[in-house]
């Protein structure tokens, strides 16, 4: 899915009133309608007490009016405070005219803020995609006043104050949404670990907007899900064999961290590599030729960690890092690796910390190259990052100025690309935020980088997207505090079957 910016949303919306011939008021009443049916379609009971509308000026505010009509049609409680403003939008108008008399409407004021229970249901519909500025004055007083209350609070499209794709101004006033319903596409905030206490859960309804405009609008971030990847890994080649699907070697572990090289290890090895040799030391031979006797140990002569790089010849990738520790002796073996690697290259855990302490390795990087720090170790490679807008500032800058590919971890893992794209992973769960999960992802992403038919973006993208997706059918079963990097491993293999695509022809 494309993530757009909130003046091409609305331009969006404008293309598709133009393509249907029809008019902004029907494409409202059916947002509305949508968001009506999400909230009633969640067995929201009549007794639920009551719920209370704030609406704003613009067509957020309209949304907020349709859905108070609809819900007082199907018989609940609900009451509408408006914010004064001098201009209203003209959907605002005509909904604020279709309202039932019975339905009670006021003035929000400074002397007029509403009461809220715990069992009051607060629909935000004060600002969404338009807002242009933080909220001051009346607008700000109500958002504290509601986020200072026990009710419950279901955003229409944005939780009100937030900025769709702009860094947010420190201590603006947002309203912290349980839910945000959202229309169509993703929206860039929502995928901020900053912005997480002001989106809650949130959730996209599809309005049919115009699949053409969608199409043909250039954008530089990308929502992954299974549909954006369909098509992409092919199904194994009846006559494939080992070679086809690549010799990977992985250099992981140390004394006291041979498990990581256990992990990222059988990671690899489900993830559909030809071959798999892994450099490890000598401490870990007994365990991995034991562990995981499918993969080959190519053992380093020194006892605790890595010292000297193999011959590099036979592979057709390298991932290194997993649990290697950071001596001396091992950053000479990374520094040797870039010099004369030509096979494509995973770097993860301690080669990233080599790297940040020796930053004059990054110049070596091969194009092309894939990084997998989480936020800490991307800042080693970088600088401390103000926010969450600023981090991808990074990001990007990273990603071009060495030609390389960076998966920046977290609950959206982001990946960075060389020209400057953005690609937010949809897959994962809290639950894998657990030891040896990155091991597990540089195995897989290894194991993809060595197939010659994915391209470096493609293979990108489906390891992260495949990581993230065992993690959840791991969880389904272990639930999330019992998952452990291990179990992801294990639903790699059904993973894989469902990306791979059959077409007859
Ligand atoms: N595109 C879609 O898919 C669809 C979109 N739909 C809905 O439309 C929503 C977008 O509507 P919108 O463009 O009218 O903007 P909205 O957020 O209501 O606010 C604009 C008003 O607020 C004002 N204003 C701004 N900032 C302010 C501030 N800090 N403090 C005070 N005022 C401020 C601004 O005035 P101005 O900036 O000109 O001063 C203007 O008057 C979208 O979120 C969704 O709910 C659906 O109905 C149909 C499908
Ligand atoms: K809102």
């Amino acid at each position: 899915m494309k993530i757009l910016t909130a003046a091409q949303t609305h331009q969006a919306d404008q293309a598709t009133i133009q393509a249907e011939n029809s008019s902004s008021d029907a494409l409202m009443e059916r947002a509305a309608t949508a968001f009506t049916d999400w909230l009633t379609n969640r067995q929201l009971p009549t007794e639920a007490g009551e719920i209370l509308v704030l609406a704003g000026p613009g067509n957020n505010g309209g949304d907020g009016l349709v859905t108070a009509r609809q819900l007082h049609q199907c018989g609940y409680q609900v009451r509408v405070l408006l914010l004064p403003a001098e201009k209203h939008s003209a959907d605002f108008t005509t909904n604020r005219q279709r309202l039932p008399a019975a339905v009670p409407v006021a003035d929000l004021g400074p002397e007029n803020l509403p009461a809220l229970t715990p069992a009051t249901l607060v629909i935000d519909a004060l600002f969404g995609t338009g807002l242009s500025r933080p909220l001051e004055g009346l607008a700000a007083t109500m958002v504290q006043h509601l986020n200072a209350s026990q009710s419950r609070v279901v955003a229409i499209d944005m939780p009100s104050g937030l900025l769709t794709d702009a860094p947010q101004p420190k201590d603006s006033a947002v309203v912290r949404a349980h839910h945000t319903v959202s229309f169509e596409l993703p929206k860039l905030a929502f995928l901020l670990p900053q912005n997480a206490g002001f989106v809650g859960e949130w959730h996209l309804l599809p309005i049919g907007l115009n699949r053409e405009f969608i199409a043909q609008t250039e954008t530089a971030m990308y929502f992954v899900d299974a549909t954006l990847l369909a098509g992409k890994l092919p199904k194994r080649a009846k006559f494939g064999h080992k070679g086809t699907y690549g010799h990977a070697l992985l250099l992981a572990g140390s004394k006291g961290k041979i498990g990581a090289a256990v992990l990222a290890t059988k990671a690899c090895l489900h993830s559909g590599v030809g071959l798999l040799t892994l450099r490890t030391p000598a401490i870990g031979y007994d365990v991995v030729q034991t562990a995981v006797p499918e993969a080959m140990a190519l053992i380093d002569p020194h006892p605790d960690f890595i010292t000297e790089l193999p011959e590099l010849k036979s592979y057709s990738a390298i991932g290194m890092g997993p649990g290697i520790g950071q001596e001396a002796a091992t950053k000479e073996v990374l520094a040797r690796l870039l010099r004369e690697a030509k096979a494509p290259l995973v770097l993860d855990a301690d080669a990233l910390n080599l790297l940040g302490q020796n930053r004059d390795l990054l110049a070596l990087l091969p194009p092309d190259t894939l990084l997998t720090p989480h936020p800490k170790e991307f800042e080693r490679l970088t600088e401390p990052a103000r926010d969450d807008y600023h981090r991808l500032e990074l990001l990007r800058t990273f990603c071009q100025q060495h030609r390389c590919y960076v998966v920046l971890k977290g609950a959206y893992t982001c990946l960075g690309t060389p020209d400057g794209q953005f690609y937010f992973n949809s897959t994962g769960n809290p639950g894998m935020g657990t030891g040896g999960s990155g091991d597990v992802l540089t195995g897989v992403l290894t194991a993809l980088r060595g197939h010659s038919f994915l391209s470096p973006l493609d293979a990108a993208l489906l390891g992260v997207y495949a990581h993230g997706r065992a993690g959840d059918l791991a969880a389904q079963q272990t639930g999330e505090a019992g998952l452990s990097a291990g179990d992801i491993t294990r639903f790699l293999g059904p993973t894989f079957q469902e990306l791979i695509t059959q077409p007859l022809f």
